[in-house]
């Protein structure tokens, strides 16, 4: 007989397949030229496309899974529209995250336990300059407290786009992963959000590299593919749907994303009403001993 498969391989590939959809919203907006600015409130844009591909992604998922709890990032009425142009609705599974074997803790999850956190465009402030490269969209489907598996889609990647997944306990896909360089530390943190305390903190990490890049997708990238050895932002300002998917395609790498105090966030749907991760976020590579990490930077705490 064959076996069915697990909700959250399922949901998986359900990202997988949307993600692709999504980012070919994005690059049709970018290519039309009129991206709609929209400002949300102190260095918080909206573009059109943020609002379409959050439509695309999450009437994809509710039509498919009416019943999970889904947190997106845009609140507005044009972005609550569910009703979206028929091909705009996906329901194709990827077929290589089907192929995978679902990790056991993972077999009998059921769908009160999930909450999907979703980024639509993450990096919108670097997307308004044309900085499409910082441009990622964030998928990560949650296991009540923890993100355990996610899409970091670029849809600028070589004028086509491609999907990085992670499935924690079963790995990553979509890209190579790639160690850091052992000689010298390299750091990445924010662009469009630096200010005095990350710079204070950037000044206690020294001597090492510092790469100022945009959106939280993006970061995490640097990290996976070996251009960095952590992401450090120590203030508040980054949301749980920033965090849930890069956080989920980490750990499945074999790295850790924390708060400023080494505590994991949690992806549960009781963080609705309050998504902010108030604590910063510091992320490492699977190279880099997040405890001994999190000491220094607690160093330069007791410093500030
Ligand atoms: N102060 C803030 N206000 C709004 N969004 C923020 C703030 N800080 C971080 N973010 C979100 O976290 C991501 C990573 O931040 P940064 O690039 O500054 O390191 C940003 O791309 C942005 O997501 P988004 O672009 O989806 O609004
Ligand atoms: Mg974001």
């Amino acid at each position: 007989m064959a076996q069915k498969t697990a909700l959250v391989c399922k949901l998986l590939a359900s990202a997988v397949s949307i993600s692709h959809k999504a980012g070919k919203i994005i690059r049709d907006v970018m290519k039309k030229g009129d991206l709609g600015i929209i400002d949300k409130g102190e260095n918080d844009l909206q573009t059109e496309a943020d609002r379409s591909a959050q439509r695309c992604i999450v009437a994809s998922f509710k039509s498919l899974y009416p019943n999970i709890c889904i947190i997106a990032e845009e609140v507005d009425k044009i972005s609550q529209n569910l009703d979206v142009p028929k091909d705009w609705l996906i329901s194709e599974l990827d077929k290589d995250i089907l192929d995978l074997e679902c990790p056991k803790s993972l077999l009998n999850v059921t769908e009160d336990q999930i909450t999907i956190w979703i980024d639509p465009l993450d990096g919108t402030s670097e997307f308004t300059k044309g900085l499409i490269d910082h441009v990622t969209i964030l998928i990560g489907v949650c296991v009540n407290d923890d993100a355990v598996a996610g899409v970091i889609y670029q849809p600028f990647w070589k004028n086509q786009g491609r999907a990085l997944w992670g499935l924690v306990g079963s790995g990553v896909g979509g890209f190579e992963l790639k160690e850091p360089p052992t000689d010298n530390k390299v750091y990445v943190t924010t662009r469009s959000h630096y200010d005095k305390t990350i710079e204070s903190f950037i000044d206690g990490l020294k001597p090492c590299e510092i790469i100022r890049v945009g959106g939280a997708g993006n970061k995490v990238l640097y990290i996976l593919e070996g251009k960095a050895h952590a992401y450090v932002y120590p203030s508040s300002g980054c949301k749980r749907w920033d965090t849930a998917a890069p956080e989920a395609v980490l750990r499945a790498a074999g790295g850790i994303l924390t708060d400023k105090f080494g505590n994991k966030y949690s992806y549960s749907k009781d963080n609705e009403k309050d998504p902010l991760n108030k604590d910063g976020v510091f992320a490492t590579s699977p190279a880099i001993n997040h405890i001994e990490f999190m000491k220094l930077i607690s160093d330069i705490q007791s410093k500030m």
